[in-house]
């Protein structure tokens, strides 16, 4: 099923039969991923008297109940509401479903005791071309990151330069493998998320930031269709489930 897409006088095309799905899922329980000291998603059937919403033991249907918060145990998108004293939903922020996206792979620079992906790193990969979208996937990438519980890990994440060099490329949607483009523990600064949101100065509303990916190793870096929707929550954050189309030799 091959689509063609017309950017200026160049075409492209993708197999619409072929998505390359980057999200992790929510399944309930312990091996679920994790972050920011909560406990596992609970997936469980509704019960009340003389209900069971389970089949297996004698429900008519699966009915379950979904305990999670979506910044900690899902792949999730995510709008400056996140950070601001007035409410914004990413459901009403993230109006545009296609981008073209640019997928690099960075080993964050290890700077006192932290890792962390700085300006330089990006311009070495992004070179001058700007791109909507940018998915960072971090070294080193291993299967265990769709299970991993990051609380009191410190991990890696963005400095505040290399947000800048982002925004001043126009890079509209962020998307990394990290459950924070800021350190897990920075006295409540969030720099990162203030310099790509540019709070304080012309709010860039419609940009947003997806964490927790996942994008296995057999899918290279290079330029991508992307297709980014929330789960339509009302919030500053929702489940979300991006999906690469690579662009087909022509
Ligand atoms: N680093 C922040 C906490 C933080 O960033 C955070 C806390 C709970 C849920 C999400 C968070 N950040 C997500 O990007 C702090 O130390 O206060």
């Amino acid at each position: 099923m091959i689509a063609t897409i017309t950017r200026g006088s160049t075409q492209y095309q993708i197999d619409l039969a072929n998505p390359i799905d980057i999200s992790i899922p929510l399944v309930g329980g312990k091996d679920n991923v994790n972050a920011w000291y909560l406990e596992p998603p609970i997936i469980e059937p509704v019960k009340t008297e003389g209900f069971i919403g389970k089949v297996a033991e004698g429900g008519s249907v699966n009915f379950n109940m979904v305990h999670f918060n979506p910044h900690s145990h899902v792949t999730h998108t995510e709008c400056s509401g996140h950070i601001t004293r007035e409410v914004h939903s990413v459901n009403r922020h993230l109006n545009n479903y296609f981008f073209w996206a640019k997928l690099v792979t960075v080993a964050p620079e290890k700077i006192g005791d932290d890792f962390a992906i700085s300006a330089k790193q990006l311009e070495y990969v992004l070179d001058d071309k700007s791109t909507e979208a940018l998915i960072i996937r971090t070294i080193p990438n291993v299967e265990a990151k769709r299970s991993k519980d990051y609380s009191n890990t410190n991990p890696a994440y963005l400095l505040e330069e290399a947000i800048h060099f982002l925004v001043d490329h126009d890079v509209k949607h962020l998307l990394v493998d990290l459950p924070s483009v800021d350190k897990e523990r920075d006295g409540g600064q969030l720099a990162s998320h203030k310099a790509f949101w540019n709070i304080g100065g012309e709010e860039r509303s419609d940009a947003t930031i997806t964490e927790l990916i996942y994008v296995p190793n057999t899918i290279e870096d290079g330029m991508y269709w992307l297709n980014l929707q929330v789960a339509p929550f009302e919030n500053d954050a929702a489940p979300s489930r991006p999906v690469l189309f690579k662009i087909l030799e022509t």
